[in-house]
Order: C-alpha cells, then structure tokens, then sequence
C-alpha cells in the first residue's frame, strides 16, 4: 500500500462576487516510501496548492476540496486543524521555494530548529541545541554550533534553504514535500541540495514528493513524474518512460524547449506558444488545445481521459498523442543518457550532469516569444478531408501550424 495515495484532488477557490477558480481538477497519485514523486508543470498548473492541500495549510474559508489523500490510511483533507498540526513535522514536512521568508527572520536559527525539537521531540536546554548543531551539520553547514547563534540574514542563500531542510527532517518525517527547493538558488548550490535530499530518500526511506517546473531537477531525482496542466495531470509515467517517450504535445514540447549546448549557432529556440492563459475549460475540450500543433476537432468534444497509448503505467490525456519517436536532448545529452547518468549518480559523487538544465529548463512562459497567441477555437478550427488540422512535429515549426492559424496568417 503506498503511504500517500491522492485520489481525484480537486481544489476550487470561491468568493463572493467572483468566478470559482477549479486550481485543480482530477489529479491522482500515489508516493511510496523511500520514492521520489515529481509534479511538474508551469505557472499556475497548480503545483503549489496541491501540497498546501496535503500539508492542511490552505484557509477553510473559500476553499473547497474534494477527493480523497490517504496518508497512512488516514484522509489529510478531512482531519482536524489540531490532527493535521501532530501530522507535520513527525510524518509529514514541507520545504518551501524561498528560504528567506520561510524563516523567521527575528528568531537566531538555533532557537527555530530547537523549537521543533522541542514541540514534537521532547527535547529540551543543551541536548536539544546539540541535537539542532547536529542536524545543521547533517545537511552541511559548517561550524554548526556558531550557525545556530545567527540570524536568517546572516546566512547565504545555500545555508539558509540547508537550515530549512533540516528543520523540515528533524522529526524524521516519513514524507517529504518539496515546492521548488531549488529554484531561488544558484546552480552550484541546487545541486548540492538535490543531492542532499537524494541522500535523505536513501538512507532514510523518506517518500519525497517533489514540486517543480525545472526537468533537470526530474531527470536528476524523480522516480515517477506526473506532468499537470490546467490543473490536470496530463501524463504520468516512470522517469525513463516519460524522457523516452514524451507523448502528451504539451509534455512533449516541454521536453523540446529545452535548450542545447550542440544545437548549431542561430538556431532558434522551441518553446511552446502562447501561456496557460490561452486556455479552453475542460469541461469543453482538452485545455491545451488553443496552443497545441497537434490538436483535432477530437479535443474538442469534452475532457479527454487518462488512457496507455504507449505502454501500461504511461498515463497520458490527449486524443491525438505524439506517437513518433523523437529525439529528446538536455542540453546536448540525449535525455536517455542524462537519465542513466542521473540514476547513476551516488550520494557523494558530484551531481548528475542532468542537474545541470536545472538553469536553463526556464518556465515556457517566460521564454516565449511574443507570438500571436494559439487559434481561437472551435471557431477557426476547420477539419482537413480527414478530419483532423494538420497534425504538425513541434519539431518543424514555424510552417507546421495547425491549418487555422495558416488562414489566420494568409489572411
Ligand atoms: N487564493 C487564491 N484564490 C484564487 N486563485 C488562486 C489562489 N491561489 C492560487 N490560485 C490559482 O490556482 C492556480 C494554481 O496556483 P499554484 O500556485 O498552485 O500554481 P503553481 O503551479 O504552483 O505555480 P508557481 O510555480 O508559479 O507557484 C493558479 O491559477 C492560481 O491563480
């Protein structure tokens, strides 16, 4: 049985005198112990909320959940304020994105890590500060027993989100959530901690489920990769099988954006078009559509399921999947070998090559180009002889857009 079993999550803002916003929508997975889950997706696919939900830290006022996330056979989204207050910390710990204003700035870091030691160890005086100058040292501060004495401020970026890591195992947690532990920190220093949490899954079983937009850090520590959109798992499959076969377009063309070092100099970059922005409900379609090359009139006619068009335990929702092989390369390293690297590496080697697309496996919204946005449709979507737009290989943009947006251009 796994430890953490999330089940249709769904979360939906409410608020009088405005639209509900569904962040997420349907998600399912499960995290066993001692594996790495990654969510990955861009801004607004709704990573973050799903581990609030799980940690009980969204407010209950305007919030509406639904589904299920069994943890240990108990349901995180129905216990009590005070059940979910023993839950953390002791079974289940988050590491947030910014170390910064996830510490306390006024409070010397000592007394933040004791504070834990206290609450849900027991611990008290001197044997807790040895306790917290031990943790420290676990997660590579040096001169621990100093460190504890200073404040946040005083603290490099590297340390600071080291103190919140061994904050967040000081009571040993049995699951691990990590939102992007890594993104305000430098490539060096992301490294590092990836492989500090890699350790922390092998040597102590920790279940990690890991939130992020960067494909470096999945390829460098995900044993399973759920790739949300709109709030939707689009594919979920192994990390070898989704490097290897991308076959949702949006994951596909995630894959595809990536910058190489071998591409020949000029050569523009593939990002995907348009933003999360530029979506249809669900309930109408596949709400990629409007930026997809590949899309057919199919998608359009309601939300499309999870099915395995290319193998058991590959999940992936779309009705017109990419089914040809393509090459997938970070950054010169076909994604193959990035991965076997990237398994390879043990704890006290230096840290993958794979991590390092880490930088340069920018959000898609960022670097996309200021394109007219995707087709408007249903209205423009005309269907060949065949029924279908155009399919196109992301590969071969600019020409290969859906037949749509040609006429939108001729005219
Ligand atoms: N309090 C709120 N009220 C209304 N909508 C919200 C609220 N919090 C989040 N959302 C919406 O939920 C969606 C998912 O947000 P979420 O923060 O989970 O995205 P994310 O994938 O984690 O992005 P990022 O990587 O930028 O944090 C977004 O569309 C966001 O606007």
């Amino acid at each position: 049985m796994p430890l953490l079993s999330v089940d249709e999550l769904s979360i939906t803002f409410t608020g009088r005198g405005r639209r509900d916003v569904r962040a997420v929508d349907g998600v399912s997975f499960d995290v066993d112990q001692g594996q790495v889950v990654g969510l990955v997706g861009e801004s607004g696919c709704g990573k973050s909320v799903t581990s609030l939900a799980l940690m009980g830290l969204l407010p209950k006022k305007g919030v509406k959940l639904g589904g299920r996330a069994e943890y240990d056979g108990k349901d995180l989204l129905t216990l009590s304020p005070n059940a979910m207050r023993d839950m953390r910390g002791k079974h289940l710990a988050m590491i947030f994105q910014d170390p910064l204003s996830s510490l306390n700035p006024v409070i010397p870091v000592g007394l933040q890590v004791t504070e834990i030691l206290e609450r849900h160890r027991g611990m008290k005086g001197a044997a807790a500060r040895k306790e917290a100058a031990d943790l420290l040292d676990r997660v590579g501060i040096p001169d621990p027993t100093r460190r504890l004495k200073e404040y946040p401020h005083q603290l490099s970026g590297g340390m600071r989100q080291r103190a919140l890591i061994a904050m967040a195992v000081a009571c040993a947690p049995r699951m691990l959530i990590a939102d992007e532990p890594t993104t305000a920190l430098d490539v060096t220093i992301q490294a590092q901690i990836l492989e500090l949490l890699k350790e922390l899954v092998d040597q102590q079983g920790t279940a990690l489920l890991m939130i992020t937009h960067d494909l470096g850090v999945v390829a460098g520590l995900c044993d399973q990769v759920n790739v949300l959109y709109a709030g939707k798992a689009v594919e979920s499959a192994g990390r070898r099988e989704l490097f290897a076969q991308p076959t949702h377009p949006y994951a596909h063309g995630l894959l595809g954006s990536i910058p190489r070092l071998d591409a020949p100099r000029g050569e523009p970059l593939r990002p995907i078009r348009g933003s999360i922005n530029d979506r249809i409900d669900w309930a109408d379609g596949c709400a990629f559509a409007p930026r997809c090359d590949h899309y057919t009139l199919e998608c359009l006619s309601g939300t499309p399921q999870l099915t395995e068009p290319v193998g058991a335990g590959h999940g992936v929702r779309c009705v017109n999947p990419v089914l040809t092989g393509v090459e997938v390369k970070t950054l010169g390293v076909p994604a193959e070998q990035a991965v076997d690297a990237a398994v390879a590496t043990a704890p006290d080697e230096p840290a993958a090559e794979a991590d390092e697309p880490a930088e340069s496996a920018e959000s898609v919204e960022d670097s996309a180009p200021a394109e007219p946005a995707g087709p408007k449709i249903p209205a423009q979507a005309e269907p060949e002889a065949d029924g279908k737009a155009e399919p196109a290989d992301s590969d071969a943009a600019p020409e290969a857009k859906p037949e749509a947006e040609k006429k939108k251009d001729a005219s």
